[in-house]
Formats: C-alpha cells, sequence, structure tokens
C-alpha cells in the first residue's frame, strides 16, 4: 500500500520520528528477508549437496530487479530503487556463502566497477593481472566467477576477451554496462603545464585521443596495463618530482590520492563498455535474456549468408556479429554472435540446430540475463 502525501507530517521533529519509525520497520525486514536468504540456503544445500550447491542464481537475481522498477511508485527513481536492493540481495547471498569474484586488476579499473554494479558491495574481490588469468581463477574453482571487458562503445571489441572462449568451459551468465569517465589525473605536487608525459591503457588513450589532440598535443603518450597502473604510476612520479599524468577513472583517481585536472574527457560522452559475468554454470531463462554463441564457418562460397539466413527466418534478433581469425587455418573464421533470446526458447533452438547442420562447430557460450542495472 502506499503512502499518500497528506500522511506526511510537516514538522523536523515529527518528520524524523517518521523515519526512525520507518528506519526500524525497514530494518526488520531486511532481516526477514535475510532469514529467509538463510533457509534459501540450508534448502539447495539439502537438495543439491553441500559442496554442489548453487547459491548465485543470476536468472532470479534480474528477476526480483525488474519486479522491483515495475512495481515503483517513486519518488525515488526505479534506477535508485533498484541499487538499493541490488545491495540488498549482496548481503542476502553473502550470507548464504560469500562469493569470490575474479576481475581484471588491479584495484580501481573500471572492471572493478562492473563488479561491484554487478554483484553489489558484499563480494571478496580478487583481482588478476590479466584476462586469462580471470579465466583460469574461474576454471580452477578459486573464484566462484569473473568479470571481463567485452566491448566498448568507442573504441570495439576486447579480442583478448573473445579469443579467451575457445579454450574454455566456461559459460557466460550474465553482463553488465558501465558508462567510462575519464578524468586526466596528477600527483597533488604536480603543476599540470609541466606535464610531459600521459599514462593509461591503449584503450582509454584511444577513448580520449581527440582531446589529447587538442589540450595536450605535446605530452607523450603511454600505454600501460591498465588505467589503473596508469593512476599508481602517476603518483609514485609526484613523490619522486617528475610530472607525470595518468587517465583514470573516480575510483583510481581517489585510491592513489591524485588531482582531477580535467573531468570527463572521453570523446563520446555517451562512452560504454560492456563487461561479461563468467561461470561454471547454464543459467535457466529469467524471461529476457541473450545468448552468445561461437561458429565455426565452413570455408565455403556463401557459408555466412547460410548461418545468418537462419535468424532472418526465425525471426530471431541478432545484436552482435564479430569476426576473429580461425587460429587453425589461414584465412579461416569463427563468428561471434549475439541475439535475444534464451537457447531453451523453441526459435532459438531452432535456429542453434540449422548452424550445426551448416557450419563446422557452434559453441553455446551461454544464456544469460539482459543486464537490468
Ligand atoms: O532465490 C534464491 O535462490 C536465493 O538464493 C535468494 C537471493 C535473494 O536474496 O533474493 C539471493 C541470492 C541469489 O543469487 C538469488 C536470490
Amino acid at each position: 500500500m502506499s503512502t499518500k502525501k497528506d500522511d506526511i507530517p510537516t514538522t523536523l521533529p515529527l518528520l524524523r520520528d517518521r523515519i526512525d519509525a520507518l528506519d526500524s520497520q525497514i530494518q526488520r525486514l531486511i532481516n526477514e528477508r535475510a532469514m529467509c536468504a538463510e533457509k534459501v540456503a540450508e534448502v539447495k544445500m539439502a537438495e543439491q549437496g553441500v559442496q554442489s550447491a548453487v547459491f548465485y542464481r543470476p536468472e532470479r537475481e534480474a528477476q526480483v530487479l525488474r519486479r522491483v522498477m515495475e512495481r515503483n511508485e517513486g519518488p525515488l527513481g526505479n534506477e535508485e530503487m533498484a541499487k538499493i536492493f541490488r545491495q540488498i540481495m549482496s548481503s542476502c547471498l553473502a550470507l548464504e556463502k560469500p562469493m569470490r569474484i575474479a576481475f581484471l586488476g588491479p584495484v580501481g579499473t573500471f572492471t572493478q566497477q562492473a563488479a561491484l554494479k554487478h554483484f553489489g558491495n558484499s563480494i571478496v574481490s580478487a583481482p588478476m593481472a590479466a584476462i586469462d588469468e580471470v579465466f583460469r581463477e574461474v576454471e580452477s574453482g578459486a573464484a566462484n566467477y569473473g568479470v571481463v571487458p567485452v566491448e566498448n562503445s568507442t573504441e570495439g571489441v576486447v579480442n583478448h576477451t573473445l579469443d579467451s572462449f575457445r579454450g574454455s568451459r566456461l559459460k557466460i551468465c550474465g553482463e553488465v554496462e558501465v558508462r567510462i569517465h575519464h578524468n586526466l589525473l596528477v600527483a597533488p605536487n604536480v603543476n599540470p603545464d609541466d606535464v610531459t608525459h600521459i599514462y593509461s591503457h591503449q584503450q582509454s588513450l584511444a577513448q580520449c585521443r581527440a582531446w589529447l589532440d587538442r589540450y595536450w598535443p605535446h605530452a607523450e603518450r603511454v600505454a600501460v596495463s591498465s588505467n589503473a597502473e596508469g593512476a599508481r604510476l602517476a603518483e609514485e612520479a609526484g613523490k619522486n618530482g617528475k610530472a607525470v599524468a595518468a587517465i583514470a577513472g573516480d575510483i583510481a583517481s581517489e585510491l592513489y590520492s591524485l588531482s582531477v585536472v580535467s573531468a570527463n574527457i572521453e570523446d563520446h560522452p555517451d562512452n560504454t563498455t560492456r563487461f561479461l559475468i563468467i561461470g561454471n554454470e547454464k543459467i535457466p531463462p529469467s524471461g529476457k535474456d541473450k545468448t552468445s554463441l561461437l561458429v565455426s564457418a565452413k570455408n565455403e562460397p556463401g557459408a555466412l549468408y547460410r548461418l545468418l539466413e537462419s535468424f532472418e527466418r526465425h525471426g530471431v534478433d541478432m545484436t552482435r556479429l564479430e569476426t576473429r581469425p580461425s587460429l587453425i587455418s589461414k584465412w579461416g573464421y569463427v563468428f561471434y554472435i549475439d541475439f535475444v533470446g534464451h537457447c531453451e526458447d523453441a526459435q532459438c533452438r531452432s535456429v542453434i540446430e540449422e548452424l550445426r547442420e551448416r557450419a563446422s562447430e557452434v559453441k553455446v557460450l551461454g544464456s544469460y540475463p539482459v543486464a537490468v542495472l
């Protein structure tokens, strides 16, 4: 039942009394919810076995968050409300079992931001030095899930991530998008006018190319392993009295106590990176899903046309097609295909069956809920 505006008190002491009363109700309800989650964990362990119980259920989380947004009446916005529930579920899941999440580190990267956006704050963070290390950490069971970047709206696909799926049995079990805002940063004792070198990840330098050409044409751009590493180097340079700047996001600037010379310097204001969540389980349908495939085409005329024709005929909406060298035969190619729907849906099943007849190999990389937040 929603509260009418007239029921809200109008003086500060009464308003605070009301807020105190509401807070204690909310707190009691959140704990009641947490007790249900504890019970869910017991039921899962009894039904699936203590060692093999699956606690994280992305399809259920997506459904909960979608429902929160659908029923929301404000004044808090849908996203704001969903973020609150995102964190409540994160705490409940940690009570069932703390999740160790491997991501492309170091601490302070946009990939860490993506991990926190997707799983909430109640995770154990495991920063890795490279994308294939994230894969290995999850494959070995040392981490429950992993987070890797897959494409950027300005710079395109992250080949390393796509290539890592070839030899891996891991499944994609989710996606998350993060708006990427870059800042030019220096250590507090550095005069920006003296800057001779700018450190960042090669993708971040590329995403700010026009801005750098315009405002910092004479500074040398130095590509390093991540923008958080660039920020760390800028902090260290500052201590040694060297005038070095970094391009990185807000988390890294706070982490390394750098000053913002210019904020939001990315060339495209809607610069967004999409990340994938990788894990060991197949994810059941959530009602609004996407599927990713890896398809090796036969090396014959019209091969790609015959693959695409199948999607058209079954009315399945393809959202992405990437081509990569096959690495097996010279001038052979593999295709990464994303489409709307779950691999258990009737039309999607028909498409996959046809692709299996027409291609030399079809690997379902995973069906997973469309990002909610
Ligand atoms: O429904 C479940 O399976 C739960 O474990 C509960 C819950 C939740 O808090 O709502 C917690 C973690 C899961 O990832 C999904 C949902």
